[in-house]
């Protein structure tokens, strides 16, 4: 009779490999030679078994219920787990097609006793089916030699690199991976943790990438401005390159006279304080709809982050395309994909060398469905503004983003032509960059408020001594709202909307505080570390508005313990906008609503403040409140 642990049929080769690694420790160590009263007579044509040996498993690639004799793939006798592990990776594609080598004839009973288990879980024509079913393509066998080859490669690669350099302090390396398995889910306290213990510049090595951490307000001057010019490429990231036509919108595109180009048409042309100011129409009639809609909401709960997401995006539409396109809510949608996918660590970004993983992962497919989705949306704007059919609510004085690109188009006195692809590139940039991230500082503002009560009185009863006169809020008061300034502010200390800055290249090998940052090194910078460094800010955690009431302290990135837009030249170009409409949105909301905690929350402490990490540091729980009419 056979005795054996386990007798796979047909079994996958990583189901094989997975199982082994588990079950090793469980139930091969019980079978010990003593322990099994092993016959294995006439079980090989090949090879007479000693009475000592026990057999690990047996592997049978083709066989039916009724057969006595079968083929037998693999014999292994006495075999480590970790060899058949390899074995299997490494035979699946070479032995498998050769079929048998042993070929076992034995009684019938004992054949029963082989299948019994398997026969137990599979029906007869599932097992009949699974008999059939091998057949391996060269193009599996190619593939797979050329992923053991890639590896090897990134492997060799990360060691001989940094053999010699002086790089940056850091977290113990595992081969291959490198430090992947640090990062975690909530990435910007993962890298604080790290920095706490390595330093503010830190070197981690993120698949193939080389990383430079930055976690303090000295380092990312360093970065941001002594050395600006060095550090002022981003990296290439799959997602944002193929949602923006190849990079061609300004905020993934390389430092270069492209980038330069683009971005002088944002500050001098789109987004210039004359521009914003003329949108101030716009704000007015968006925010009148939204104060009308929470209206209406009277006593229920109100689920406050999606209406302010939905302000917002239709707030940035208009502004953008003139008014909130037909395909809003289509357009949304995608734009969510978009701050997931480009947030992220791909597989593929961290280990470019191999191609094959943009297909495995599917992020290449999910990607390209996304773009495709908006590049319809945005292929109809641009046509219908050429065609006049898009309209601007009777200010035909007013032009709005795609009028001006698109005069600009027509001008064509450009060192880089502005085709339609960068006019979609740039409208795409604009718009993932300004809605997502305003709606999320008006979020955490409405949080940390309703968690402190003192000071949501404070700052309602400032807003209301502003404009009780007039019962409405007019933006050309609003410079006077001193506290609700402090109190956005010390949100973007605490929950900086964009936690890690956008990535940074370094262009060229330089040195920072004694140590070698290697060239095409990405740069993450930490803004969420450096707003709650305590060399930096006393009592850094604590939400206190206060502490920049009477500080000179502001957003366009001269001081580096505050970096919510970033600094130097990359610094956000929207900060203009972006504080205006959030500025105005919140006053409002603040003038006519009084605003309380739902049923089940008894103590403002009690409020949930988790956050979730991604390109944008949005809530994990949307914000959900009772609002009392105040007028
Ligand atoms: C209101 C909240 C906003 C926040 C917190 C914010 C934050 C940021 C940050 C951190 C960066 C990266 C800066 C760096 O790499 O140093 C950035 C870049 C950028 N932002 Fe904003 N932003 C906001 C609003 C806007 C708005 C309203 C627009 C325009 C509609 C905009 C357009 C851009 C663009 C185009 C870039 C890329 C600049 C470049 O790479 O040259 N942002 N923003």
């Amino acid at each position: 009779m056979v005795l054996a642990s386990k007798v796979f049929i047909n079994t996958p080769w990583w189901y094989l490999a997975v199982n082994r690694m588990i079950s090793h420790f469980l139930t091969v160590r019980t079978k010990t030679p003593e322990q099994l009263p092993v016959k294995y007579g006439g079980l090989s044509k090949d090879r007479e078994f000693a009475n000592t040996d026990v057999v690990t498993e047996i592997i049978v690639r083709q066989a039916s219920k009724h057969t006595v004799e079968f083929p037998v793939t693999e014999v292994f006798i006495n075999t480590p787990w970790w060899y058949l592990a390899v074995n299997r990776m490494i035979s699946h594609f070479l032995t498998v097609r050769t079929k048998s080598k042993f070929v076992f004839v034995g009684p019938a009973k004992s054949t029963e006793t082989l299948l019994r288990k398997p026969l137990v879980e599979k029906s007869e024509n599932q097992l009949a089916s699974m008999g059939l079913e091998l057949h391996i393509s060269l193009s599996t066998i190619l593939t797979f030699f050329i992923l053991v080859l890639m590896l090897i490669n990134i492997f060799w690669r990360s060691k001989t690199k940094n053999s010699n350099s002086k790089l940056p302090p850091g977290p113990k390396k595992l081969p291959l991976i490198g430090n992947i398995h640090q990062i975690g889910t909530q990435t910007h306290m993962s890298l604080a943790t790290l920095a706490r213990q390595h330093g503010p510049l830190m070197h981690m090595q993120l698949g193939e990438l080389c990383c430079i951490v930055v976690s303090s307000a000295e380092m990312a001057k360093e970065v941001m401005n002594t050395h600006d010019i060095i550090f002022a490429n981003r990296p290439r990231v799959l997602a944002a390159d193929v949602i923006t036509y190849g990079s061609k919108g300004m905020t993934f595109s390389p430092y270069g006279s492209y980038w330069r180009q683009m971005r002088k048409i944002c500050t001098m042309e789109l987004l210039t304080p004359k521009r914003v100011e003329s949108f101030r129409s716009i704000r007015l009639q968006e925010l009148s709809d939204f104060v009308k809609e929470i209206y209406l909401s009277e006593g229920s709960p109100l689920n406050l982050t999606e209406k302010m997401n939905s302000l917002s995006y239709g707030l940035i539409s208009r502004i953008l395309f003139g008014k909130r396109t037909e395909d809003q809510e289509a357009y949304e949608e995608h734009m969510k994909g978009v701050v997931e996918t480009v947030g992220g660590f791909s597989a593929s970004d961290l280990y470019p060398s191999i191609g094959i993983l943009q297909v495995i992962t599917g992020i290449r497919t999910r990607v390209e469905k996304i773009h495709k989705g908006m590049d319809r949306v945005l292929q109809n704007i641009v046509r219908d503004h050429r065609d006049k059919t898009f309209g601007t609510f009777g200010e035909e004085d007013r032009e709005n983003i795609v009028d001006v690109l698109l005069r600009l188009q027509k001008n064509g006195d450009l060192e880089h032509p502005l085709s339609d692809t960068v006019v979609k590139a740039t409208l795409m940039d604009l718009f993932s960059a300004g809605s997502d991230t305003s709606a999320t500082i008006m979020d955490w503002v409405m949080s940390e408020l309703v968690k402190n009560p003192e000071m949501m009185e404070k700052v309602q009863s400032e807003v209301r001594r502003i404009f009780d006169g007039k019962g409405y809020v007019d933006e050309t008061e609003i410079h006077e709202l001193k506290y609700l300034r402090a109190v956005m502010k010390e949100t973007l200390r605490l929950h900086p909307p964009v936690p890690l800055l956008l990535p940074r290249e370094c262009s060229e090998k330089c040195k920072i505080n004694g140590y070698e940052i290697p060239a095409k090194s990405k740069v993450i910078v930490n803004a969420w570390a450096i707003g709650r460094d305590p060399n930096h800010w006393n009592e850094a955690e604590k939400f206190d508005p206060e502490r920049f009431l009477e500080s000179s302290i502001d957003y366009k990135g001269g001081e580096f313990e505050f970096i919510p837009f970033g600094a130097g030249r990359r610094i956000c170009p929207g900060i203009n906008l972006g504080i205006v409409n959030v500025e105005f949105l919140l006053a409002n909301l603040l003038f006519h609503f009084d605003w309380k905690l739902p049923q089940g929350i008894n103590r403002p402490q009690d409020l949930d403040m988790t956050e979730s990490f991604g390109l944008t540091m949005k809530r994990k729980h949307d914000l959900v409140l009772i609002r009392i009419t105040h007028l």
